[in-house]
């Protein structure tokens, strides 16, 4: 049981506020998609409508290719996951998930029979008489889960649901979602503000900024070709160095960089002016540290070292003028760490650096 949704030009506002602003989404079945975005950007607001528990001001949502505008929330065949599980603390765990079936009427071997293949569903069959108050914060959210799966719903809305879990039980559960998507067939649609998160869950996103979609794609894609400056800087780290266009290398870009040096970079869509002012953003594994005098390095000194376990973070301040951050993975093999002070080069690449939207 999935559905698309499609999301066809919708604002909206709230008073003279506008949360959304014009957003287009195409949501394919069956698939794990995440809305990312900072706080108050309208990732909420965007699953409420979708529930129904809101009306669009502009614009139309459709369910597999039909407008949902008149159908009203308990019609729809979407379901939601709330951060605060909202089980009933007087009730087993049993009875939270049988409560949304037996709303609905269902017979009740019906009732028994999914309550029980949605307790194995979560693993939680030997927890089946526990009240809430008696179980973990990632057990409950297990109950959570089950009781929306329960009725069957096409789409599951999740609304941050992992935020009060401690990082270690946030991992186990970020797997576990994505085990009862494949093995549900639902379409899920997941909010968080989390990149990290968005990226190891989805097969696809989308980053939200102020009320607009900036950008949608694979996590590969949003990560290795950032549209524009938020979504670069929002999604994993980044480095910006900016210049002008100084010509076309086959179908790279050679930018002169401000200060000095030049990178030769991927274009966006169409080959830019020469002349053209641009940013580019360079992820900082994607740095290499060599010599200050090895040819096409841009030359720099050490301004700081900063040990993080797995990696160790570089930070090396241009001639030019800007620091560049690089991750340097620690393999383990008694290769010499720089030094604050050292002078070195860095060496970016052609085409690993991404030109931005102005
Ligand atoms: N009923 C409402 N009336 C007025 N403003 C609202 C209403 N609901 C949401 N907003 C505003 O719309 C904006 C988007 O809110 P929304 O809850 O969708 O953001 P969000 O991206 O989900 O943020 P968070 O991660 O903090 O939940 C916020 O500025 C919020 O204050």
């Amino acid at each position: 049981m999935t559905a698309s949704i499609e999301i066809r030009r919708v604002s909206k506002r709230f008073g003279d506020f506008t949360a959304l602003d014009d957003v287009s989404l195409a949501l394919p079945g069956g698939g794990f998609f995440t809305l990312l975005g900072p706080s108050g950007c309208g990732k909420t607001t965007l699953l409420r409508l979708i529930a129904g528990f809101e009306y669009p001001t502009e614009g139309a949502i459709l369910l597999d290719g039909a407008d949902i505008a008149a159908m009203p929330p308990n019609r729809r065949p979407v379901n939601t996951v709330f951060q605060s599980y909202a089980l009933f603390p007087h009730m087993t765990v049993a009875d939270n998930i049988a409560f949304g079936l037996e709303m609905l009427d269902r017979p009740r071997t019906e009732v028994r029979a999914t309550v029980a293949e949605m307790l194995a569903l979560v693993k939680m069959e030997a927890l089946a008489r526990r009240r809430p108050a008696q179980l973990s914060g990632g057990q409950q959210q297990r109950v959570a889960l089950a009781r929306a799966l329960a009725p069957k719903p096409k789409v599951l809305l999740l609304d941050e649901p992992l935020s009060a879990l401690d990082l270690k039980l946030r991992k186990e559960m970020q797997s576990e979602l994505k085990r009862l998507q494949r093995e549900t067939g639902v379409t899920f649609v997941f909010v968080t503000h989390d990149q990290e998160e968005a990226l190891t869950m989805s097969d696809a996103v989308a980053v939200m900024s102020a009320g607009r979609v900036l950008q949608v794609g694979a996590p590969r894609d949003i990560y290795a070709h950032p549209a524009d400056r938020f979504v670069a800087g929002f999604i994993g780290e980044t480095n910006f160095l900016e210049g002008r266009v100084a010509g076309m290398d086959g179908p790279l870009v050679r930018v002169a960089l401000d200060g000095g040096g030049t990178v030769t970079a991927a274009a966006r869509a169409e080959p830019p002016a020469t002349g053209a002012r641009t940013t580019l953003a360079v992820r900082p594994e994607h740095v290499a540290l060599t010599d200050a005098d090895a040819p096409g390095a841009l030359t720099g000194a050490v301004s700081e070292i900063v040990y993080v376990g797995p990696e160790t973070h570089a930070h090396l301040t241009l001639d030019a003028g800007p620091t560049l951050l690089v991750r340097l993975p620690n393999r383990g093999d008694g290769a010499a760490e720089p030094r604050p002070g050292d002078r070195l080069g860095a060496l970016i690449r052609p085409g690993i650096a991404q030109m931005l939207k102005d």
